[in-house]
């Protein structure tokens, strides 16, 4: 028999399940209260791909980033981690238990939904994006003609809550009660922040922002289930709403309003606001990088010139997409996702215990330096054609496995249409109010207002 060699007995998979190293992170509560991204990403760095585990204090998940580590938890072994804990339980007081659940209840909505987010049904709602998206660039002209500055955020979040209501509801929604549920949303979504910081508190012990929660899902239920009984009135209409009111369910059911009522609301939370903070992302990087958004400006100026941006314009936008690969990158909205093991199990060689709270997070991932050269650079190059062979979980701001994003190119078309709308009719700039860094909320939100400026574009 051969002798193994000093590396063969270091190989990985010889090794033992070992426990993961802990880092005390409620050591350093203050700095970690302050900036838990800054505080994460530094132990990231230093745990270099290995799992850890953090002691908050409170809570003790296991934080995973190596993409292989993620790939094992998301997809290969998906079925042994389960969307429950942390965000998952307040969050589902809003989404109910149909998509943004897990188990049976998810994978009867998720068959349901799946087909409407098909290449064909997208490219059949991107006609109806443009008008959309086109629309809410318009308005905005009144800011080139004053020289008013504006919020950039609440600009995006606009877009955002318009293109997805177009798309769920038609017209069957009046403007009024379009901006009442996108208001109730984003309230019952701010509102949540203690209870998911708070993961242990029980139900019963009041927190800030319960009242306001709750009276934003009644909001949520006044506008909603008035439009569910509308549409049962009129199937034909062409939107998600009418078309979940003909679905039959695996024995064949009608759906019920609150079923309905629970998955629409559930991608409605899943699309807005992550749409709305990665299109927010990008003009911030823009502003960084005025040799990357000039190539944008002479794209776009190229494809589409003095045109309106539509469905025919977009294979030929190829870097805008490169560019908005970059901002998901450096800024994905959906920064962390949690899960809950289900029975003990080994990652990375290191023992997760049944009951345990995994962490992964697309953020780190993205910015680690042995999977990315120079990764705080932006550098949408890294999305040419050329560039191939990186690891399927090295990139995941859509996640992966079985719980893999359905809006994802949904998003893509909408982001390419807002660059194109903006950026054919405005030059736009952010006021120079300081720096501005990613701080960690539900989504990864700018650390400060941003205020934005635009001139109509000289033709
Ligand atoms: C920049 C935009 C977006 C980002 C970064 C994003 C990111 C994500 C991520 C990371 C997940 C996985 C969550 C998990 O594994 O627990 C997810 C799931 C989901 N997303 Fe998106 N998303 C975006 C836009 C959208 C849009 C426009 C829709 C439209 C409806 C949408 C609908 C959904 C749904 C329904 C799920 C749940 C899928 C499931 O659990 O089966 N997303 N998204």
């Amino acid at each position: 028999m051969q002798a193994s060699t000093p590396q063969q007995r270091l190989a990985p998979h010889h090794e033992l399940p070992r426990d993961a190293a802990t880092v005390a992170a409620y050591r350093t509560p203050v700095r970690f209260a302050r900036d838990p991204l800054a505080e994460l990403e530094a132990i990231s760095g230093r745990a270099a791909g290995a799992v850890v585990r953090l002691n908050l204090g409170f809570l003790r998940p296991y934080l995973i980033t190596r993409p292989d580590d993620v790939q094992h938890v998301l997809s290969g072994h998906a079925d042994r981690y389960v969307r429950e804990g942390m965000m998952w339980q307040p969050v589902r007081r809003l989404t109910g238990n149909g998509i943004s659940g897990d188990g049976p209840q998810w994978k009867a909505s998720r068959e349901v939904l799946r087909p409407m987010f098909a290449a064909r049904h997208v490219a059949a709602l991107t006609d109806l994006l443009a008008v959309t998206v086109n629309e809410a660039v318009d308005a905005l002209d009144e800011h080139a003609k004053t020289g008013r500055p504006f919020d950039v955020a609440e600009a995006m979040t606009r877009v955002a809550d318009l293109a997805l209501g177009r798309a769920f509801f038609g017209g069957g929604i009046a403007a009024a009660d379009g901006d009442r549920l996108g208001q109730a949303v984003a309230t019952a979504f701010t509102s949540l922040t203690a209870r998911i910081l708070l993961p242990f508190a029980p139900r019963w012990l009041p927190l800030p922002g319960d009242r306001a929660f709750r009276r934003a899902v009644r909001t949520v239920d006044e506008v909603m289930y008035p439009l569910v009984a509308q549409r049962r009135r009129q199937p034909d209409a062409d939107d998600v709403v009418a078309l979940l009111c003909q679905t039959r369910d695996g024995d064949g059911q009608p759906l019920d309003d609150r079923r309905i009522r629970d998955d629409v609301v559930g991608m409605y939370v899943a699309g807005t606001e992550t749409t709305a903070m990665a299109l927010t992302w990008l003009w911030v990087a823009l502003d960084a990088n005025p040799a990357v958004a000039e190539r944008l400006r002479a794209e776009v100026e190229d494809v589409v010139g003095d045109e309106r941006p539509g469905a025919a314009h977009l294979p030929r936008l190829r870097y805008t997409r490169m560019v908005v690969q970059e901002v998901l990158r450096l800024y994905p909205s959906g920064w962390f996702l949690p899960r809950t093991a289900l029975a003990s199990d080994v990652v990375g060689g290191v023992r997760i215990p049944a009951g345990s709270t995994v962490v992964m997070s697309p953020y780190l991932t993205h910015r680690m330096p042995s999977l990315w050269e120079r990764p705080d650079v932006f550098d949408p190059e890294r999305f040419g054609p050329e560039r191939t062979g990186r690891h399927r979980f090295a990139y995941l701001p859509f996640a992966g496995g079985p719980h893999q994003c359905l809006g994802s190119q949904l998003f893509m078309v909408e982001a390419q249409l807002v660059v194109a709308a903006m950026l054919s009719r405005f030059r736009p700039r952010l006021r120079d109010d300081g720096p501005v860094h990613p701080r960690a909320a539900v989504t990864l939100r700018p650390s400060r207002r941003l205020a934005m400026t635009i001139t109509r574009r000289e033709r």
